[in-house]
């Protein structure tokens, strides 16, 4: 398959796969700031760039009403991503974040928002190698403008912003093959409201089951079961970003948190991001963590539900308490509160409960990139410690 575009890009080739002249790190070095693009790149006539203050409530609206209509489905158009606007403004504002990188197009005349990405800092390690990153999301062109090879312009100017913070990297994910996945994950699905699930056409029942039947099977206990477990506090910074730094250091690329990353991307934030630890009620340390965020869906051709909860494992770190124990107590606080499914990629430890606690392989993949960093080979996801939103 041609990739006139990502063919241009120093991004991995298919053609470098198991070349042992390739080595591991960046592709191009930088370059000094002053050869920087100073200006935008030319977009279509009738179209203008528009930096979107997420922090503004009327941008924050026109961005949440182009994603709701216009961001990712699933292959049978039976779900669309509902980010929420205080979702939204979780993920584009963690520490040192630049509002120059939350990019939109607007119509020259009428104004409209019809086209958005964004770029968040991150520090990512690669193997030993901790570098400042830009986490690519959001990237979304109005239906009715798609094929226009607006996309290429939109990415060689988020490019061109995060080269200007001196940054030369970037880490993405997509569900579509590009030049060239670092990793290829699954999703994994837990029931927790199987009726809704069956109503929507997203389960089926399965041969030789009722309806009870298949809620009795997913059906969880009423309250957890692991002592100590209670919601994140501020005050368990400290501890949380030591348990996961020790944790995540055991995988090839993983996000390299401080307290301030901790404490932005992992304190509860209700109906966006949920973290619970597990606080010894002897010697009161903290031993095991775990954490998902809510990402509705609205539900795009059912007479009964327009919209899906759902729960998307985040990070999770077991040390005392076993990890399925601990999973287990968040699939019971999720039901809970309400979600009706949980879901979790192949990455990290996750692969140990999945089966077990009766999640389902899903059939779409999410496709892990490196922008202008090569890996000699693939990774397996279970080298992977990084999840982005
Ligand atoms: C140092 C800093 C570096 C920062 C930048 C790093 C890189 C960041 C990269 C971005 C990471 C985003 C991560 C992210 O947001 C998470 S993945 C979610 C992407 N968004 C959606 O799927 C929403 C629904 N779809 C759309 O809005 C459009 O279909 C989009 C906008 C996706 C493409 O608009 P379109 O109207 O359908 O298509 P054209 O404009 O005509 O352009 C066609 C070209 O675009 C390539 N394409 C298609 N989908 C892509 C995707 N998901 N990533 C990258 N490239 C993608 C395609 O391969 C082709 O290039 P090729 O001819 O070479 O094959
Ligand atoms: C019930 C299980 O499926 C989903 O939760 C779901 C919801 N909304 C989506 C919107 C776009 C979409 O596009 C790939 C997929 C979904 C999916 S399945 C993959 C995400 C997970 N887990």
């Amino acid at each position: 398959k041609r990739h006139r575009f990502w063919e241009t890009q120093p991004v991995g080739q298919f053609r470098d796969l198991g070349d042992p002249t390739v080595t591991e790190g960046p592709i191009e070095p930088p370059i000094p700031l002053s050869d920087v693009k100073p200006d935008p790149y030319t977009l279509p006539a009738s179209y203008d760039w528009s930096t979107c203050d997420i922090s503004d409530d009327a941008v924050a609206t026109e961005v949440y009403n182009l994603l709701t209509a216009n961001y990712v489905e699933d292959d049978e158009n039976m779900f669309r991503f509902n980010y929420s606007r205080e979702f939204l403004r979780w993920a584009l504002r963690p520490p040192a974040y630049f509002t120059a990188w939350h990019i939109g197009v607007r119509v020259k005349s009428s104004k409209k928002l019809v086209a958005f990405i964004t770029g968040v800092p991150a520090r990512i390690r690669v193997r030993n190698d901790v570098v400042g990153m830009a986490e690519i999301n959001f990237l979304c062109v109005h239906k009715k403008l798609r094929s226009k090879r607006l996309a290429p312009v939109m990415i060689k100017e988020v490019t061109r912003r995060v080269h200007l913070e001196n940054m030369w990297q970037a880490a993405y994910t997509a569900g579509v093959v590009l030049p060239t996945p670092i990793t290829t994950t699954q999703y994994w699905h837990r029931s927790l409201n199987p009726k809704k699930l069956i109503e929507v056409g997203f389960s089926r029942l399965g041969p030789r089951m009722t309806m009870s039947r298949t809620i009795k099977l997913y059906k969880l206990p009423d309250s957890v079961i692991t002592p100590g477990f209670r919601k994140m506090e501020l005050r368990d910074v400290p501890a949380v970003t030591r348990l996961l730094q020790g944790y995540l250091a055991q995988f090839v690329v993983a996000p390299d948190f401080d307290d301030a990353d901790v404490e932005h991307w992992l304190l509860p934030r209700e109906d966006v991001v949920e973290s619970y630890v597990v606080e010894c009620p002897q010697t009161h340390e903290l031993t095991d963590f775990c954490s998902f965020y809510t990402l509705p869906s609205s539900i795009l051709s059912n007479q009964n539900y327009s919209v899906l909860k759902a729960a998307y494992s985040y990070y999770n770190v077991a040390t005392k308490t076993p990890l399925l124990q601990l999973m287990n107590d968040a699939l019971i606080v999720a039901k809970q509160k309400e979600y009706d499914v949980f879901n979790a990629l192949d990455v990290m430890h996750n692969g140990k409960f999945l089966k077990e606690l009766k999640f389902g392989p899903g059939d779409g993949q999410l496709h892990y990139y490196l922008y202008n960093y090569r890996l000699q080979h693939p990774l397996k996801p279970s080298d992977l410690g990084l999840v982005l939103l």
